[in-house]
């Protein structure tokens, strides 16, 4: 059994702790500035709600934290490769069976392609079971001369476009425990109770290839073919290969829902997240001085800062002190999302930076951010060949540079929605009136997002 599908096992205390962590520092934040919050703090549903999650059971294991982190110190060495997927912003709504394991389903998919073209273990990742906060460009949206505050992710208001939606509600964190202990259980469930099996995976891409739009992979998933086939033949142990590790990763954006879940792990007397394994920080609240970093620094969590077309070597710098400064592979992740047209002139210096800084810092690709476009209908879109030329971008400034280029992040579903153009079997404007679903930005849907893990098979095989 390969080590990457050893599952761990977390300690009995860890496993039972509750409670809000109390330890030195964890608060500092509230003196900080900070961005992008709502102004509920005289709800009067705000206290009741932080004490309840607080009194919740954690919804990670410190001890799986710990795994990922070693994970992801493995893809620091070049010795894995990281996918993270999932949902702009997931719904309460979408909390169901059909579109939980279609996501899922799907990233395993891309998963076996990506392992194949690398070569490499793939360490999988959903923006899922947590992903419900968003930062937005303005405070407030217009609509027909109305104007109304924001909608900021279902943990905090309502899509609707109506005042009563749109007022924050604190007892929404509640809910969104709920729907992310619902989600991570039917995680769970998929990827250790034996439907991940690497051969069930491989005969679901067999669909994707039965389109003729697809032909052009046709000889990559006939190697793949190949490969399943001779490892059967040669008497792989496929019963291991049933289970697969698999994380759970959101923007740590809304403060009062992780403070709550912050939990001292037992074993070491430590606080850890436990609302996911994996935070990030997102690109309009990366400030070194900010609420957000001071708060991330203080965990042990592996984790992830967005990096966008303005970060400088400096910013990169104080981030890598403040985060990382034990200097531990694994601990931090820089994703850049500069967009296609910036890449090739942003990356470089910032790579250059961190290799002269003799950081280890994993680089993985966010091709989306970067992207958004608005279409002529009126629909926030991204372009398939966009996130193509972003990511062709990531790997050949990595290739130049001699550092390598750790992973993928991606706005992805399951399902067989129109959101993003383009494709080898191509969405068009017109689809969107019908199948346009997300209430933040546009995720590639099922076959585009297949089709990207072959595009990046075949660029990984190079490398
Ligand atoms: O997901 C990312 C951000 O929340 C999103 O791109 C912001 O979108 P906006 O510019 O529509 O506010
Ligand atoms: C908000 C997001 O990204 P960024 O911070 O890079 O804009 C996101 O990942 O949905
Ligand atoms: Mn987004």
């Amino acid at each position: 059994m390969s080590e990457l599908n050893a599952i761990p096992t977390p300690s009995y205390e860890t496993a039972v702790s509750s409670g809000a962590a109390d330890y030195p520092g964890l608060d500092d934040w509230r003196s900080l500035p900070i961005k992008q919050q709502p102004a509920w703090q005289d709800h009067p549903d705000y206290d009741s709600s932080i004490k309840e999650l607080s009194e919740y059971p954690p919804l990670v294991f410190a001890g799986e934290v710990d795994v990922l982190r070693k994970r992801l110190g493995q893809a620091v060495r070049g010795e894995a490769f990281v996918l993270q997927g999932g949902d702009c912003a997931e719904t309460f709504s979408g909390v169901t069976a059909n579109k939980i394991s279609s996501r899922i389903k799907t990233i395993l998919q891309m998963a076996v392609v990506l392992t194949y073209g690398a070569s490499m273990p793939v360490v999988k990742m959903g923006r899922m079971a947590g992903q419900f906060a968003k930062p937005r460009s303005s405070d407030m949206e217009t609509r027909d001369g109305v104007t109304l505050p924001s909608f900021r992710g279902e943990i905090i208001n309502g899509f609707d476009f109506t005042e009563e939606a749109r007022i924050p509600d604190p007892k929404r964190m509640v809910q969104a425990y709920h729907s992310s202990a619902a989600t991570l259980n039917l995680i769970r469930a998929f990827t250790q109770g034996g439907f991940a099996d690497l051969r069930s995976v491989h005969a679901w891409n067999r669909g994707f290839m039965a389109n003729p739009a697809h032909a052009r992979y046709d000889r990559l998933a006939k190697e793949i073919d190949r490969a399943i086939r001779f490892m059967e033949a040669a008497g792989a142990d496929f019963e291991a290969l049933k289970r697969t590790e698999f994380y759970s990763a959101h923007e740590a954006l809304l403060l009062d829902y992780e403070r709550p879940l912050t939990r001292i792990d037992s074993r070491t007397g430590l606080p850890y997240a436990t609302s996911a394994h994996f935070l990030w920080i997102g690109e309009r609240t990366r400030e070194i001085d900010g609420a957000h970093v001071d708060y991330l620094s203080r965990l042990q969590n592996p984790i992830g800062v967005k990096v966008g077309p303005n970060a400088s070597p400096d910013d990169l710098k104080a981030l890598i002190e403040k985060l990382n400064p034990e200097g531990e592979e694994g601990r931090l992740t820089f994703i850049s999302r500069m967009g296609a047209e910036k890449i090739r002139e942003n990356l470089p210096a910032l790579v250059k930076s961190v290799q002269d800084l003799g950081a280890p810092v994993l680089w993985v690709c966010d091709p989306m951010h970067g992207n958004t476009v608005t279409s002529q209908n009126g629909y926030k879109t991204r372009r398939f060949d966009d996130v193509l030329a972003e990511l062709r971008g990531f790997f050949d400034v990595h290739h130049e540079l001699g550092s390598y280029p750790g992973g993928l992040h991606m706005e992805m579903t399951g399902d067989d929605v129109a959101e993003c153009l383009g494709g080898s079997d191509p969405i068009d404007e017109s689809a969107f009136a019908d199948r346009y679903e997300t209430l933040c930005d546009p995720r590639l849907n099922h076959r585009q997002s297949l089709e990207l893990a072959f595009l990046v098979s075949e660029a990984l095989s190079q490398i």
